[in-house]
């Protein structure tokens, strides 16, 4: 995702690509029996999107939204409302199989990126990406935590959703073949 802030400075896309990723590893290393069912259904982006501003004054479910209001949506909690998940705080991939929860922008219980005029302009792109580089590092190389240490899943809030504590792992080549590696 691209966000421009105030002084004009390019401040995502590759940090939501890559936050992915790096959520992705984190949840799986902590949950080692999903590592065979690993599927695209992670995106901790934004989790109050870009704010935006009607250019008309409207009405949405009743409210008044005036001409001009900085208007956040916040998907952190839509995407975890109990009215919708159930247990919606477990790492629970199986809630995806069914192709129930498509993410193109015309479900609004799920829309991790965006909907409308403004919504992600690079999903295929981040798909691949994202399916890519996860299949990659897990298919090459086990992954543990240093002795001792337990997994911290706790979130840092910001303009894209990021792990609090960095995610320190340590690879174990499975490959057969160091020459696959090069
Ligand atoms: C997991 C990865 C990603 C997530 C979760 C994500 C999410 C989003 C979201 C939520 C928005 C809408 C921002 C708003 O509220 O206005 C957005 C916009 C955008 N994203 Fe992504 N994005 C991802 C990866 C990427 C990548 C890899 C690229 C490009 C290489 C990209 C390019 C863009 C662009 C250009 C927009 C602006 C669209 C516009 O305003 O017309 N995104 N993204």
């Amino acid at each position: 995702m691209i966000i421009l802030d105030t002084r004009h400075t390019v401040v995502g896309k590759t940090d939501t690509s890559s936050n992915t990723i790096k959520y992705a590893l984190a949840e799986v290393m902590n949950k080692p029996e999903v590592l065979r069912k690993v599927s695209a259904t992670f995106a901790p982006g934004p989790p109050l999107l870009v704010p935006h501003c009607p250019s008309n004054t409207s009405n949405a479910a009743g409210y008044t939204i005036p001409k001009g209001a900085l208007v956040f949506v916040n998907i952190w909690a839509i995407h975890r409302g109990p009215s919708i998940w159930d247990n919606p705080l477990e790492f629970y991939l199986e809630r995806f199989l069914d192709g129930k929860w498509d993410y193109s922008g015309n479900n609004f219980c799920y829309f991790p990126f965006r909907s409308g005029q403004r919504i992600c302009a690079r999903i295929s792109m981040a798909e691949r990406m994202f399916m890519y580089s996860l299949a990659s590092l897990v298919h090459s190389f086990e992954w543990n935590l240093p002795a001792g240490e337990r997994m911290d899943l706790s979130e840092k809030f910001g303009i894209v959703l990021e792990k609090k504590m960095p995610l320190i792992a340590i690879p174990t080549p499975r490959l057969s073949n160091p020459s696959l590696y090069e």
